[in-house]
């Protein structure tokens, strides 16, 4: 990548993470839910059969029991971290997570989810976002790889301070279809 790009987006996570450290998880999680309600609302949202969602790590927008309320009733999809790239599996309950390779992020056990064409939607954490929905994520191109071989809706989630005038943003990343923050 292009270095000064590189250098640009560092910084910029670097900025981010020392506001989110003014904010304790309790707080991080209350200011989910009006994130996850205007989620609940959105048409994509209510149409989609299958869901692409996160278990979401101490710093990102809370959905743990989002997914669970959500499995119940549409078809929820959990990324399962391997090597490079990112698998999908489906959410089958809290039971049947395991804790993830590199990262330890809770993910489905079993089989890989193949169908990826069903998958209507995909909410997406970032470390920011802008106004035009470019998104910069943990600097490892994850979903930059899985995005490229999906046509669901994208949407970005994220708290307000996330939300930039301006990222950094290089050939190989993909935009949102739209974010919501709050
Ligand atoms: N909740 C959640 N699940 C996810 C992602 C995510 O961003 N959020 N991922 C999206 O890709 C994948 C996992 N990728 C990750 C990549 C980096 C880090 C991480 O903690 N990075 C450190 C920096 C470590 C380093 O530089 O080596 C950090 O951000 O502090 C975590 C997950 C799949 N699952
Ligand atoms: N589709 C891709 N295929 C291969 N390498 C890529 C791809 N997208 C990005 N990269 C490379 O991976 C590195 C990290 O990319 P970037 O900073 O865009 O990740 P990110 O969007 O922050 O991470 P993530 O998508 O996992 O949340 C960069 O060196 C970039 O050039």
């Amino acid at each position: 990548m292009n270095q000064s790009i590189e250098v640009a987006k560092k910084k910029v996570r670097k900025e981010i993470k020392s506001i989110k450290e003014t904010y304790s998880y309790p707080q991080k999680k209350e200011m989910s839910q009006p994130i996850l309600d205007m989620l609940e609302q959105l048409p994509e949202f209510i149409q989609a059969k299958t869901i692409m969602l996160y278990w979401s790590m101490k710093d990102e927008v809370y959905t743990h029991e989002f997914v669970s309320k959500w499995a119940q009733k549409k078809k929820v999809i959990l990324p399962s971290v391997k090597g490079n790239t990112l698998d999908l599996k489906v959410f089958q309950g809290l039971d049947n997570l395991i804790e993830g390779e590199n990262y330890g992020i809770p993910e489905p056990e079993g089989s890989i989810f193949m169908e990826e064409d069903e998958i209507d939607l995909i909410i997406i954490p970032g470390v920011a976002f802008d106004k035009d929905n470019n998104r910069m994520g943990r600097g490892k191109a994850y979903y930059d790889r899985l995005l490229n071989s999906l046509s669901a809706y994208k949407v970005g989630v994220c708290f307000q301070f996330q939300v930039l005038d301006h990222i950094p943003v290089d050939e190989h990343d993909i935009r949102m279809d739209c974010v919501l923050y709050q």
